[in-house]
């Protein structure tokens, strides 16, 4: 049941709509002024406030200042008499959901009430979502070597620089891309990923700048490319060493002039993204064997992130583990399955080629397969 702060110096007034929203059952609290509102809201839980502008001690808009200023993320619907409405539209003005005139006209109220309690509950929802999004991206482990690449994160994350992040397969390169986006200004915006190596070569061009309707056989619509998507945002390209030459150089064009061109399109689209590249080869190996453009590599790698492999941190294994087991329990809504000392010191005793990924598909298979408590021999059995 939805909880109600009913803030108004005129008890009639407080009644009547007391009477009027316990019938539609909501719960209701009262309060005389704006400073006995004030600490209700500040030691109790509401989902919405109904506030008269003017009032004794503190009025209402001296109110919503003051909650919002605290950052109390809760919705306000102004009442107001004749004569303060200028001062009820200056609230919404500075974030009150909503306001009616007195004498308050029951439909409109109710109406009122309803979205604004909707509202929250999507701003509710939306900051739960988000919560568990940034759940699965967070980075397990206090190694030395993970700590180190934690703190480049947030020294970079802020900036506009590019950067390149480099490492074996499955060490969590594509974690710290999503950690530099989630922690940078871009963040409002998308983060969108390309992978190079996935895309046949004759299509990534379209797959990054897009086409215009007609451009080769198969473009039967207009496509707006990653780019484009990405405006304001992130590109992720990840597997960028394995980009074709001719794509290179496009994308090393973009990147000097902030602008692309759609395949088959002539006019230039100015586009604001920051470039954030991974890769698990050898780039210098790579420019060497003429396979990758030098001044791209240069554009590209103005920060260097180095995602040490897991046998060089073998410290974050029952760190990982433990994460992994407790997602594991989460997704199949079970029980975390316990795992003995001895089973994660055998675990730790691997040398993981495959890394993290590999990790988790192992700590996967244990929960499967093994009893009640994952022992050294079900790791022994199932993990080699
Ligand atoms: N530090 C970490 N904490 C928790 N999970 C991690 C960590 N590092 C990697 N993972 C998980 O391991 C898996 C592989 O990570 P990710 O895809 O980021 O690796 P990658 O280096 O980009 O791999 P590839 O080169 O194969 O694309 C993912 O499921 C990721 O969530």
């Amino acid at each position: 049941m939805a909880r109600i702060l009913l803030i108004d110096d005129e008890v009639s007034i407080r009644q009547t709509l007391k009477e009027i929203l316990e019938y539609e059952k909501y719960e209701i609290e009262e309060a005389a002024n704006g400073a006995e509102g004030l600490k209700k809201i500040e030691s109790q839980h509401f989902d919405l406030v109904l506030c008269d502008v003017k009032m004794p001690k503190m009025d209402g808009l001296e109110l919503l200042n003051a909650v919002y200023e605290k950052s109390i993320d809760i919705p306000f619907i102004m009442i107001s008499a004749h004569g303060t409405i200028d001062t009820a539209v200056e609230a919404t003005k500075k974030g009150a959901f909503d306001f009616i005139s007195k004498p308050p006209d029951l439909n409109r109220l109710l109406v009122s009430v309803r979205n604004a309690l909707d509202r929250s509950n999507l701003v509710a929802e939306t900051k739960t979502l988000r919560k568990k999004v940034s759940k699965k991206y967070e980075m397990i482990g206090s190694s030395n070597t993970l700590t180190e690449v934690r703190e480049t994160i947030s020294k970079v994350a802020p900036t506009d620089a590019r950067v390149l992040i480099m490492g074996e397969n499955g060490t969590g390169k594509e974690l710290v891309a999503r950690q530099i986006h989630e922690q940078s200004d871009r963040n409002k915006a998308p983060m969108i990923e390309v992978n190079c190596a996935a895309i046949p070569s004759e299509l990534i061009e379209s797959e990054l700048f897009g086409h215009e309707k007609g451009s080769f056989t198969s473009a039967i619509k207009q496509r707006i490319g990653k780019f484009e998507q990405a405006n304001g945002g992130t590109l992720f390209l990840d597997e960028i060493g394995d980009m074709p030459l001719a794509a290179q150089s496009k994308v090393l064009r973009a990147l000097q002039e902030s602008k692309i061109t759609r395949v088959g399109g002539e006019k230039d689209i100015k586009v604001d993204v920051r470039i954030i590249a991974a890769t698990n080869k050898n780039l210098k190996l790579a420019i060497e064997k003429n396979e990758f453009r030098e001044d791209l590599y240069h554009r590209i790698s103005v920060i260097k992130i180095q995602v040490p492999p897991l046998k060089e941190r073998k410290e974050d294994i029952p760190e990982l583990v433990e994460k992994f087991l407790s997602d594991i329990a989460d997704e199949q809504g079970a029980k975390v399955k316990m795992i003995d000392k001895a089973a994660l010191e055998q675990l730790q005793s691997y040398s993981w080629s495959g890394n993290i990924r590999e990790l988790r598909n192992v700590v996967e298979r244990l929960v499967i397969l093994s009893d009640e408590k994952i022992t050294a021999n079900d790791v022994k059995k199932y993990a080699e």
